[in-house]
């Protein structure tokens, strides 16, 4: 009896918070390694799951790079990386839209649906969302068919919450003329936010947080504003894929989106822990 008294607790403890997000949008960007990781993405889709239960709008977007690699050393293509995006030629392009629109999209989506859950895929071969243009980085190094997302179809994602539908998006855009291109995730789940003013982004990666020694997650810092996230990229502390997920998080909080956090997808209920706590878990990026 005394185990149901403390759980009924828990659910009255969680309500002010359910009414304060609940008709709220948080965007929530799946990193390749999560999506490897059988346990931990369980445990993420089933907190997926109760948000869109409790009337909250969980929106995912996700990447899928290591999966990627793996396709591309099946297929005896060497991966390239410029400045922490993939060179996409053409024969590139095809594995990754196999994986990320194909395969992860609909496993995902699957995965949602036997959980309890209801689920959209949105890609190229149902519906795509995504619409954008080839990169072009500042230093003219040609990437092939990345591209980045410069509109977003928000009618189509925010029609999902009238069936409850948790929207499932793949980090591939398509341009004008129909071509398509590969897009880095983190980029794409920013653009998802910005286009829906979300007011959650949370980037679930691999690592607690922005650490100040990266392979110490005791060092984890838990809130940086915009000026001391600079300097950390500038002094070689944020370095390689955490580079990406940071200024994506500096450009969105400039652009609408309340609040933006990294953190642990392998923690159990690392998302309702970030809802649901006061202090939150992992690291917060303020303005
Ligand atoms: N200061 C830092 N704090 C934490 N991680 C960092 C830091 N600098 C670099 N990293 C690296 O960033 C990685 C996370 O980014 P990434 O590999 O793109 O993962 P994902 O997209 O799957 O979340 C970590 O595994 C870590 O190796
Ligand atoms: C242009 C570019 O780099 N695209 C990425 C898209 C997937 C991605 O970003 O996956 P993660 O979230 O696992 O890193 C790629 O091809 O790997």
């Amino acid at each position: 009896m005394q185990e149901a008294i403390t759980k009924a607790d828990t659910l009255i403890e969680a309500m002010g918070w359910i009414r304060k997000f609940r008709g709220k949008t948080t965007v929530i960007k799946l990193g390749g390694s999560i999506v490897d990781n059988e346990e931990a993405l369980m445990h993420i889709l089933l907190d997926v799951i109760f948000m869109e239960s409790v009337g909250m709008k969980p929106v995912l977007v996700h990447g899928g790079g290591k999966a990627i690699n793996r396709a591309l050393a099946e297929a005896n293509i060497e991966p390239k990386f410029i400045q922490g995006r993939r060179w996409t030629n053409p024969a590139t392009l095809e594995v990754v839209e196999r994986v990320l629109a194909g395969e992860l999209n609909v496993f995902l989506t699957e995965e949602i649906e036997r959980l309890g859950g209801r689920a959209m895929n949105l890609s190229f071969n149902t519906t795509n969302v995504l619409f954008g243009e080839k990169l072009t980085l500042p230093d003219g190094e040609d990437l092939g068919a990345v591209g980045h997302v410069t509109r977003v179809d928000r009618s189509v994602i925010e029609g999902l919450s009238y069936t409850d539908q948790v929207p499932v998006i793949p980090s591939m855009c398509e341009g004008e003329n129909g071509e398509h291109f590969n897009v880095n995730a983190d980029t794409a789940a920013m653009a998802v936010a910005q286009s829906l003013g979300a007011e959650k982004l949370v980037f679930l990666s691999d690592v607690n947080g922005v650490r100040r020694d990266k392979d110490d997650p005791d060092t984890i810092i838990h809130s940086l504003n915009a000026d001391e996230a600079r300097a950390l990229i500038s002094d070689g502390t944020i370095a390689t894929g955490m580079i990406p997920k940071v200024e994506a998080c500096l450009e969105t909080l400039g652009r609408g989106v309340k609040k933006v956090h990294i953190v642990d997808g392998a923690l159990r209920h690392s998302l309702l822990l970030e809802i649901f706590t006061t202090s939150g878990v992992g690291t917060e990026i303020r303005q």
